[in-house]
């Protein structure tokens, strides 16, 4: 069989995968790590247009879907927001959805990723 070159990383790519995982140390308890399915969430997909977990926007890192920052940080809005739609305020994923956000806009802010330009390119 013919061996899967180990494909060579972007810049980008490494920057995201390093982002995603510090994203997902903020959610230990794993509640956006897969996609909502019905069966857990009644009426889910009818309720949220556009699904978003971090196993998928791990899967847009890898296959290079992502030509931006702003691109993967839209996925990451996306995956809060449906959150906070879906759910009402009062429960833990509403709330772990906000924490989330506001955690990962700050940790994603230009002044916070400078440090890193040089270390990741
Ligand atoms: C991948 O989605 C999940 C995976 C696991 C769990 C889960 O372990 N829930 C237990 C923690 C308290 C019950 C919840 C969810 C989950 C995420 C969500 C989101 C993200 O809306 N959700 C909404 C309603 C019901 N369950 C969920």
């Amino acid at each position: 069989c013919v061996l899967r070159q180990r494909q060579e990383r972007s810049a980008l790519q490494r920057l995201l995968e390093y982002l995603l995982k510090a994203l997902e140390k903020k959610d230990p308890k794993q509640l956006f790590a897969w996609p909502v399915t019905d069966h857990i969430a009644p009426g889910y997909s009818s309720i949220i247009s556009i699904p978003m977990d971090f196993s998928t926007m791990k899967q847009r890192i890898d296959n290079g879907v992502y030509s931006s920052l702003s691109q993967f940080t839209d996925d990451f809005k996306l995956l809060c927001n449906n959150a906070m739609v879906y759910n009402q305020p009062h429960t833990i994923y509403y709330k772990a959805a906000k924490k989330l956000l506001h955690t990962g806009v700050k940790m994603m802010s230009p002044d916070k990723l400078r440090p890193l330009r040089s270390v990741l390119t």
